[in-house]
């Protein structure tokens, strides 16, 4: 099985009103997946979806299957499913805490304890993110005093500190300027190898520059799912090829 989450006919709707239609899907293990489509066509409740943040809105109905390594996530409380599926959100948001404190909030919600055990899993993941020569004298600083981009950075960190498999990314970059958003793309390119990544995103030149496979959603549908070199050179279907080119969206 080369895949590490599948869905079956997932539809999502809030109140009556469907915004995800029968999303048959499979997301490849250790790969970049990027989710493409235009504004309001579901991308972002598809991926909150994945780590059951959908299901904790009270208006909303979720059909169909969302099976993690072939088992369904509704069985699964959803601490389990965020250990293993983390996110990190469009614009950065540290608590209100020290970097330090950021970066052990998680690994001590789920239990651990042991201080040199915690100082290591901060400086690891933070040299990870490319983030720990630039502030390793300055762990007690106030998280949200660090540049946008090191927010960011800090961010991913902190979701890598309860070592998810997957992580999901809601356009990371687009609140970033081009240099954060090149080494946050640097970042995942390595993060790859290690971890399953989706990220939705509506920079289509950042999909093709990292993500291997690419799924194009329009009105709540896949459109298309393949390859993201034959996504954006050879799309077979209309829709995909006039989004591509700028013609909508
Ligand atoms: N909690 C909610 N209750 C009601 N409607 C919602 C809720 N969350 C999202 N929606 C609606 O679902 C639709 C899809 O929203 P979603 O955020 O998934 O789209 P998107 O493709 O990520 O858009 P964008 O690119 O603009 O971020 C929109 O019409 C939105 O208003």
């Amino acid at each position: 099985m080369d895949h590490i989450i599948e869905t079956k006919d997932l539809s999502i709707y809030f109140d009556q009103k469907k915004i995800l239609d029968k999303i048959n899907i499979k997301i490849k293990e250790n790969k970049i997946t990027a989710i493409i489509g235009p504004s309001g066509c579901g991308k972002s409740t598809f991926i909150k979806s994945l780590n059951k943040m959908v299901h904790e809105e009270k208006n909303a109905t979720i059909d169909g299957e969302i099976l993690l390594h072939g088992k369904n996530i509704n069985g699964m409380e959803k601490e389990i499913v965020r250990e293993k599926i983390g996110m990190v959100f469009q614009n950065p948001m540290p608590f209100p805490l020290s970097i330090y404190d950021n970066m052990i909030y998680a690994p001590i919600y789920y239990g651990i304890k042991d201080k040199e055990k915690l100082g290591n899993i901060v400086k690891q993941k933070l040299i990870i993110a490319g983030l720990y020569d630039e502030v390793k004298n300055n762990m007690k600083m106030q998280a949200t005093k660090l540049s946008g981009g090191q927010q960011q950075r800090l961010c991913i960190a902190r979701a890598l500190t309860v070592e998810p498999e997957i992580l999901l990314l809601d356009e990371p970059c687009s609140a970033l300027d081009v240099k954060n958003t090149a080494n946050i793309e640097e970042m995942l390119k390595k993060l790859s190898h290690q971890y399953t990544i989706v990220i939705v995103t509506h920079n289509l030149a950042q999909a093709k520059r990292i993500a291997q496979y690419t799924a194009f959603i329009l009105n709540g549908e896949i459109i298309e799912y393949d390859e993201t070199k034959k996504l954006f050179e050879n799309p077979q279907d209309e829709r995909t090829k006039q989004y591509i080119e700028g013609i909508f969206g």
